[in-house]
């Protein structure tokens, strides 16, 4: 059974979906980590979940940056271990400097709250390897500050390494402007750190696990089915 540990921070609101997911759907060790905690523990698997840390204030995830569990994060990180990023995760791991880039206020200057398709441009991460390179993933957006962006030099390294993991396209895979819900460069939805343990992405994917909830494929289950193939977890416990 995976350890997968959910950060949560002040103004945390999707570390109980991220829980849920990982406990209820998938059935692995779940536990919440109180961003006071000054460690991890033994997790496999680190959560920065979605939310508001910090009401946002400053920008999104600049304070959560300096909470004390982010130290341990960084170093579970810098031996190799998995951290996933979602969201408010996302922008927490851009100004931890675990990624790189930033999440600039959303083009249309809206919240946005939508599905979002996403091409998968990397199928050989640990967070994807369930997938197919181009397969189309529906899994839904909500924010305000999306719109990633980092200088030239560096998205061309990101595309040059294979560190672009999703794109925001069309429900047919081209990658248009309308297909990008926020502006973000080369419609970019998630990125991998140069090791390919850290992977941040807007978009939710703990929130489409299940049929249910009214997802169709339940998208969001590639995510988690990746990493645990990653972690050795056998098929039969990775349902749906
Ligand atoms: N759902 C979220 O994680 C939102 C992230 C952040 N608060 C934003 O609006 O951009």
């Amino acid at each position: 059974m995976a350890r997968i540990a959910v950060l949560v921070f002040p103004g945390s609101n999707c570390d109980h979906d991220a829980y849920h997911a990982a406990k209820h759907v998938f059935g692995q060790d779940a536990r919440f980590v109180w961003h006071k905690e000054d460690s991890v523990g033994d997790a496999d698997l680190v959560i920065v979940p979605g939310g508001f840390s910090y009401g946002d204030y400053l920008r999104s995830g600049a304070i959560a940056r300096f909470s004390p569990v982010m130290n341990d994060v960084v170093r579970h990180a810098n031996e190799g271990g998995l951290v996933m990023g979602v969201c408010n995760g996302f922008q927490v791991l851009c100004e931890a400097g675990l990624l790189p880039g930033a999440l600039l206020r959303n083009v249309s200057l809206r919240f946005v709250c939508r599905d979002a398709h996403l091409r998968v441009e990397n199928a050989e991460t640990p967070f994807t390897n369930a997938a197919a390179s181009g397969d189309v993933l529906t899994i839904p957006v909500a924010h305000g500050d999306g719109n990633y962006t980092a200088d030239e030099a560096t998205l061309d390294a990101l595309e040059a390494n294979g560190r672009v993991v999703f794109r925001y396209v069309s429900a047919s895979g081209e990658v248009t402007p309308e297909a990008n819900p926020n502006g973000s460069a080369r419609n970019i939805a998630g990125i991998i750190n140069e090791g390919g343990n850290v992977l941040g992405m807007m978009p939710h994917p703990e929130r489409c696990v299940e049929e249910l909830l009214g997802h169709e494929g339940a998208d969001g289950a590639v995510l988690f089915r990746s990493a645990l193939a990653h972690l050795g977890e056998p098929a039969e416990a990775v349902a749906p």
